[in-house]
C-alpha cells in the first residue's frame, strides 16, 4: 500500500515572540482535499512553509509522499506543487510566458494549453500580468503551482482578497485538481470555503490542531444541529434575563441573538410566547442549520472572523 500523501508528527516552531505551531500532528489521504482552517495567526501559514521546505521546524517529523526532506528533497521538490500567499510576477509577463518559464525549470512538465484551460485562462494568455484582474492572478498562481504535474499541491489562502464570483471560479479549479487525482492541502480562514471544498480539515488555533475530520462530522459533533437567530433593528438587547426566562442559552451577537438547539421545532414556540412576553423587539426569526464556524465558537469561546 502506498504512504499517505502527508503525515506530520509533533511539529513545532516558535519565532522570538511566538510559539507559532505547537505540536501539530496530521495525516492526509492521497486524493483528498484536505483544508487547514483558522483565524488569522493561527499557524496556517507557518506549518505548510515548514512541510513545503520553506521554513525550518524546532521538533517534529514531516513525510511527503512517503519522503523526508532529509534525504530525498530533490524527488519531494519534484512531486509536489507550491502556490504561494502572494506570487510576484514581472508586470509585463503574459501567462503563457509564465507558465512557459516555470515549466522550464522541470524535466517532466504540462503543457501550457493544458494549464491555462484548466483555470480558464486562454483569452489573457498573451496579456501583460498587470492587466489581469486579482481572480485571474490568483488562477495564474494556481497554474503556476501545477506546471510540474505534481501528485500534491499547496494552496496558501487561494483566495483571500477576492469578489464572491472569483472565489466560485477558483474553487473550480480546485474541485478541478481533484478530479485529476491529485491531493489538494490548503489553507483558508473562511468557514465556507473549508465547507464547499474539503474532504476533511483541520481546526487550528494558537498553533494547535483543536479538531479534525469531515466538515459534517464536526458539525454533527456539535450535537447541536440548528441555530435559531433573532435579528434586531441595530444592536441586539441584553440577552440574559430573556435566557432565564427561556431556560436556555441566548448567545447575543452585535445584532442579533444565537440559539443553538437540536430541536428547533420544539423551540419555536416557546420562543415566540417568551419573547412576546417580554416585549422583545425582534425584527425577525431565522432557523440554520450549524456550520464550521458555530464549532470554532464552541470549542475556543470566539468567533472565526474576530
Ligand atoms: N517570520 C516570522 N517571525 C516572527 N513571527 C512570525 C513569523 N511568521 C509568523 N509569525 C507569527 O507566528 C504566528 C502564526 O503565523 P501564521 O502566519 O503561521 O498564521 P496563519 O494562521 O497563517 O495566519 P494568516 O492567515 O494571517 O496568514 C503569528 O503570531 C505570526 O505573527
Amino acid at each position: 500500500m502506498s504512504a499517505p500523501a502527508l503525515r506530520i508528527r509533533g511539529l513545532r516552531k516558535s519565532f522570538p515572540k511566538v510559539l507559532a505551531v505547537d505540536g501539530v500532528d496530521l495525516e492526509v489521504a492521497r486524493g483528498e482535499v484536505f483544508g487547514l482552517l483558522g483565524p488569522n495567526g493561527a499557524g496556517k501559514t507557518t506549518t505548510l512553509e515548514i512541510i513545503e521546505g520553506l521554513t525550518e521546524a524546532d521538533a517534529g517529523d514531516i513525510e511527503i509522499l512517503g519522503l523526508t526532506w532529509a534525504k530525498e528533497g530533490q524527488e519531494i521538490r519534484a512531486r509536489i506543487g507550491v502556490q504561494l500567499q502572494s506570487t510576484s510576477l514581472f508586470n509585463k509577463i503574459t501567462p503563457r510566458e509564465s507558465l512557459d518559464l516555470y515549466g522550464s525549470y522541470y524535466p517532466k512538465r504540462r503543457s501550457t494549453e493544458d494549464l491555462l484551460e484548466l483555470v480558464q485562462l486562454q483569452e489573457k494568455a498573451d496579456a501583460y500580468h498587470i492587466t489581469l484582474s486579482g481572480g485571474q492572478q490568483q488562477r495564474l498562481a494556481l497554474a503556476l503551482a501545477l506546471v510540474n504535474d505534481p501528485e500534491l499541491v499547496f494552496l496558501d489562502e487561494p483566495t483571500t482578497g477576492l469578489d464572491p464570483q472569483a472565489r466560485r471560479s477558483l474553487w473550480d479549479v480546485v474541485r478541478r485538481m481533484k478530479g485529476e487525482g491529485r491531493t489538494v492541502v490548503l489553507t483558508t480562514h473562511y468557514m465556507d470555503e473549508a465547507e464547499a471544498l474539503c474532504d476533511r480539515l483541520a481546526i487550528m488555533d494558537h498553533g494547535k490542531v483543536i479538531a479534525t475530520g469531515t466538515p459534517a462530522s464536526l458539525i454533527a459533533d456539535l450535537a447541536i444541529p440548528s441555530v435559531v437567530e433573532l435579528t434586531f433593528e441595530g444592536a441586539a438587547p441584553d440577552s440574559a434575563a430573556f435566557a432565564a426566562r427561556l431556560g436556555q442559552a441566548v448567545e447575543p451577537r452585535v445584532d442579533l441573538w444565537e440559539i443553538p438547539t437540536p430541536d428547533p421545532k420544539a423551540l419555536l414556540p416557546r420562543l415566540l410566547e417568551a419573547a412576546e412576553a417580554a416585549a422583545v423587539p425582534f425584527q425577525q426569526v431565522h432557523i440554520r442549520r450549524a456550520t464550521l464556524e458555530d464549532v470554532f465558537l464552541h470549542r475556543t469561546g470566539r468567533s472565526l472572523r474576530e
